[in-house]
């Protein structure tokens, strides 16, 4: 039986235009309203495995009278390049496409980012639209307005915030997600159940095997918590002036080693090994009580998820680390727990605790 539509407002606040995530089964009626009366060109931004997606949103599109574009780009981190950027850019302008027009980014976090960057930078600034689907995307990614592309030098560098008019998280979508994409989402849901809203935890640990299944009993509400921390978080601080930091939770880590590994792993799978390295840096800085931070490896594990990394790697590790978007000058700053859903920040850790830390998450 499909559930109603749940909505989430965010922004709205502080002259912020504010957005719905609308969750639910069967969203792509939504579309054409989201897009909006002025738009005479819509730009379908899809990666390669969801090709019949695009074509079939592009072609729904095209019956209501929209010069839709479809624009394949590669999957995963592949696409968030500049080269990638540069080629959507000749597209839209091939196509003509104007100010009143709309992009419709279509995939998971890697694509809505590829999607709101492209919809940030073409004629400064164009509506654009997210339809996440990936788990990490609906609970994070497309939620936010933060919009990116790596560079050589680490993740997401270049990029801008500019959020979406809507966002479209149709939960059919993950029916066809691998389950190694599907688990390493769960990473960002189990972070906002460490930052914020620890029932997220409990719900997973209660079956972890089924929390790692869209059939799982509580599919719909993990997802819904963890859009509501997100939005509630980026609704006050968009631009990251303060407490979006904690979003950041296990980051600092997790970019470093996605950079090490030339982005072959999963984002969510370097989050998860860098909520580990949080927490022991947590408590070995006498911030975290035990029972916590050994909660991070009991459920972290319990779903599939990585803990650990090459201990060789660390000099690598810490040299990536320092260009964080945290960091302040020579200041390395991470965002630690001082309990349960008490997250905060700790600048300039000693770096005999940093690499004591790191000794209790490496291989
Ligand atoms: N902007 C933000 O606030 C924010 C937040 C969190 C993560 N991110 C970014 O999100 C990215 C990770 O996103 P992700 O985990 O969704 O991975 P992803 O976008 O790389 O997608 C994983 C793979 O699944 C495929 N795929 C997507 N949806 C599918 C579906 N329904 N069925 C089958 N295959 C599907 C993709 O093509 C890709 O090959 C990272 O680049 C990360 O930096 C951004
Ligand atoms: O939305 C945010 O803010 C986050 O930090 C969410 C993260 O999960 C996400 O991976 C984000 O893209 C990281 O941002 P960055 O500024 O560290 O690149
Ligand atoms: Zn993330």
């Amino acid at each position: 039986m499909s559930k109603a539509v749940t909505r989430i407002q965010v922004g709205g606040t502080a002259g912020t235009d504010p957005y719905e995530v609308l969750i639910g089964r069967q969203l792509l009626g939504e579309v054409a309203g989201l897009i909006g009366d002025k738009a005479k060109r819509v730009a379908v931004v899809h990666p390669e495995a969801l090709a019949e997606t695009g074509e079939a949103l592009c072609a729904d599109l095209a019956e209501q009278g929209f010069e839709a574009v479809a624009i394949q780009v590669p999957n995963a981190e592949e696409a968030k390049t500049a080269e990638v950027a540069a080629y959507c850019w000749k597209a839209l302008g091939q196509s003509g496409f104007t100010r009143t027009d709309v992009i419709v980014g279509v995939g998971g976090g890697a694509t809505t980012d590829l999607a709101g960057f492209v919809a940030a930078t073409w004629l400064r600034g164009v509506r654009w639209i997210a339809i996440p689907t990936t788990v990490l995307a609906m609970v994070d990614a497309a939620v936010g307005g933060k919009t990116g592309i790596n560079t050589a030098e680490g993740k997401n560098l270049v990029g801008a915030f500019h959020p979406p008019a809507g966002v479209l998280c149709d939960l059919a979508a993950l029916d066809s997600l691998p389950v190694n994409d599907y688990v390493s989402g769960l990473a960002e849901v189990i972070k906002a159940g460490f930052i914020a809203d620890p029932v997220i935890l409990e719900l997973i640990e209660e079956d972890p095997q089924a929390a790692r299944t869209p059939a799982g009993p509580h599919t719909a509400e993990l997802i819904e918590r963890s859009i509501k921390v997100k939005a509630e978080v980026v609704s006050s601080d968009l631009k990251e002036s303060g407490l979006r930091e904690i979003l950041n939770y296990g980051h600092t880590l997790g970019h470093a080693i996605e950079k090490n590994e030339r982005y072959k792993w999963r984002h969510g799978a370097a989050v998860a090994v860098g909520m580990h390295f949080a927490a022991e840096l947590a408590r070995l800085a006498g911030r975290l009580d035990d029972a916590t931070a050994d909660r991070h490896r009991t459920v972290l594990e319990s779903v599939g998820l990585p803990l650990r990394y090459r201990y060789d790697q660390w000099p690598k590790l810490l040299e990536a680390m320092k260009v964080d978007k945290k960091s302040r000058g020579d200041l390395l700053r991470f965002i630690v727990l001082d309990g349960l859903a008490k997250p905060t920040v700790l600048e300039g850790p000693d770096p005999a605790v940093l690499l004591a830390a790191y000794g209790e998450v490496a291989e």
